[in-house]
């Protein structure tokens, strides 16, 4: 299933000042990823300074542009290259022979066009091992609409490292990068390493490829520097690096975007030989050259011993080059959701959510006129998706927050213990009423298993204090952990679903009981998803639910659909949304008494022999009684 939680534990303490930031360069269309990432880091480390930057989209914009293919002219003349200055260094592609021949340093004038080819090819040769000669292809790429989207993003990601408090390092990944357990530990530790030993470093290769046929040399000045880093030797790929600020600045000053090439070709260049003269000698490299330019790099046996991360092979825009050769490049649409649609297979076949359904959220909270928006979708279709902010300071958004949160730590709990079972025996409820605060019903709360899922059931009037024992308390939370987060999370999603229904209806929101007896639920699911115990593929039949509002934050594996009151069909809903930036919300029975049509859904289970995996879904429902 899903991450485990690991306690992040053995890496020496970063003071805050070298706690660093992380910056995560992605597009909008790659939420999926994007959404592993947050998980993975909010699961796995201790790194909560989080900035999602979305990058050029060339692609898309020379497309909008009718930006005719090989035009590098048309390309520059775009609004949002113009305004940044952007140029691309006209020398990059090597076509022809006066280019193979300035290349080499010398001119056709002297030299023959055959031997300026020859020349060229043996000094790859000499630079590297036979079996490299893929490289040449690579290396001498034309330069793509993705390579400058891909230039431009890294370009202002140094931007905002440049601009952050001196000492303090940023970690710079690109959203096709999968972190692997051991990250965050092993980061930390070498940041740590670095900043005790005060050692002069501008750049960290996290997960890379080695083109260099030298062996790289363990780092060791000063002398008293004790992590396990070592010098870079010619790299590419920047799928997960780390800069310093003072890294930042060099690469932010050093002119990069007046002479835009790849930017796996440009890092390498500031460190090691570069085989092209015309690049080594381009006032961006050479001014970062001068300014003695030190990167370091992860040993590839230690990575891999230390699983700090890899390439996304499956879904890797860097393995799908199609226009593009850096990253970035998958083909519009989006993977998400055609990934997704394949995977269920049980609904009518719609393969894309009505836009009257979709409701983009700006900010931190909802606005009026959103959640008019989302009334009327109610109203139209009986539900509505809302769809949270992907860029900046994404966990500043407090629901985005908790959502990532509960999804790791109630994932945790669900994996835990598969042994003995004592943790959540210890979890089961003792039924009854909520005790002496209140009249609250409190059968089922808890932890209970059934056939096809599990589930902890959670009453919000009667929320138990994480180590409830008392007898008065109906049943115990897994941890303080999980009940602080799924607390924040049932009220961030109160807040909304009460400003949904005050738009369709005040007076439904003044039947609401006081807090201390709020009827509303919580609920996190645990889906088996085990196809061969189940004839009919369902983990769910279709029902509608008691309250006014439920809502869902979308979960990784889908299976939740809904029928669109407008046609009667039924929408594949979670397969179409990106997981933990789409929040579901459908009208139950209690909006039903306002004219509001009832949303019926159902949880389907993967088509047996579909990849497929476990279910870890939580709903809120808001309920009057
Ligand atoms: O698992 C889900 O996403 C939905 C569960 C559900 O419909 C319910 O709890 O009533
Ligand atoms: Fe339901």
């Amino acid at each position: 299933m899903a991450p485990k939680v690991s306690p992040s534990s053995s890496s020496p303490p970063l003071s805050s000042m070298h706690c660093p930031l992380v910056l995560i360069l992605t597009l909008p269309r790659n939420r999926r990823r994007l959404a592993t990432t947050l998980l993975h880091l909010r699961s796995h480390t201790p790194l909560t300074d989080i900035l999602v930057v979305h990058g050029f989209d060339g692609n898309l914009a020379a497309q909008q542009h009718n930006v005719p293919p090989l035009s590098i002219d048309a390309f520059e003349a775009m609004p949002s290259l113009r305004s940044q200055n952007v140029k691309v260094y006209r020398g990059w592609p090597v076509t022809d022979d006066i280019q193979a021949a300035r290349v080499v340093g010398s001119s056709t004038n002297t030299t023959s066009p055959e031997n300026a080819w020859l020349q060229y090819e043996s000094r790859f040769i000499k630079l590297w091992n036979a079996d490299r000669l893929r490289y040449a292809d690579f290396h001498c790429r034309r330069l793509t609409a993705g390579d400058v989207g891909c230039g431009i993003a890294h370009a202002r990601a140094w931007d905002i490292a440049a601009a952050q408090p001196e000492g303090r390092p940023t970690i710079i990944l690109e959203d096709d990068v999968a972190l692997l357990p051991g990250f965050g530990d092993a980061v930390t530790s070498e940041l740590a390493a670095l900043a005790l030993a005060e050692a002069r470093w501008h750049l960290i290769h996290i997960h890379s490829s080695k083109y260099a046929r030298r062996r790289e040399r363990p780092f060791d000045t000063p002398e008293n520097y004790r992590g396990s880093l070592y010098v870079a030797e010619h790299r590419k790929l920047l799928d997960a690096y780390c800069v310093s600020q003072s890294g930042a600045r060099i690469l932010a000053s050093s002119g990069y975007l007046s002479h835009l090439f790849p930017v796996d070709d440009f890092i390498p260049a500031l460190y090691s030989e570069h085989p092209r003269l015309d690049v080594m000698d381009l006032p961006c490299v050479r001014r970062a050259r001068d300014a003695g330019f030190v990167a370091l790099t992860f040993g590839d046996d230690d990575a891999l011993q230390q699983g700090v991360a890899s390439n996304r092979m499956v879904g890797s825009d860097s393995n799908r080059a199609h226009l593009i050769a850096g990253d970035f490049g998958v083909e519009l649409g989006g993977e998400d959701c055609a990934d997704a649609v394949t995977r269920v297979g049980h609904a009518d076949k719609i393969s894309k959510l009505p836009e009257t359904c979709i409701v983009n959220i700006h900010g931190a909270s909802l606005s009026p006129a959103c959640a008019a928006a989302a009334a009327e979708s109610l109203k139209r279709h009986s539900f509505v998706v809302l769809r949270l902010p992907s860029d900046g300071a994404v966990l500043a958004n407090p629901l985005l927050h908790s959502i990532v949160d509960t999804e790791a730590l109630w994932t945790q709990f669900f994996a835990s213990d598969d042994d003995d079972g004592s943790i959540k025996r210890s979890c089961i409820g003792r039924g009854g009423r909520a005790g002496e605060h209140n009249e609250l019903m409190c059968h089922g709360c808890g932890w209970t298993k059934q056939r096809l899922r599990e589930q902890y059931h959670i009453v919000c009037g009667a929320w138990p204090a994480e180590d409830a024992t008392s007898s008065s308390s109906p049943y115990v939370m897994p941890s303080r952990a999980v009940s602080e987060a799924s607390r924040v999370f049932a009220d961030c999603m109160r807040d909304v679903a009460i400003q949904i229904v005050s738009a369709i209806t005040p007076e439904a929101v003044e039947q609401l009981p006081p807090l201390e007896s709020d009827a509303s639920v919580l609920d996190a699911f645990h889906y088996f998803n085990d196809s061969s115990k189940s004839a009919n593929l369902t983990n769910m039949s279709a029902h509608t639910d008691p309250g006014l509002l439920t809502m869902t934050s979308t979960s990784f594996v889908a299976g939740l659909e809904v029928q669109d009151a407008s046609t009667g069909a039924w929408i594949p809903v979670e397969a179409l949304c990106s997981p933990m930036f789409d929040v579901v919300v459908f009208a139950a029975d209690v909006l039903g008494s306002y004219g509001v049509p009832v949303c019926a859904h159902r949880v389907t289970m993967p088509t047996p022999g579909k990849e497929s995996g476990e279910r870890v879904s939580v709903v809120y429902e808001l309920r009057v009684s």
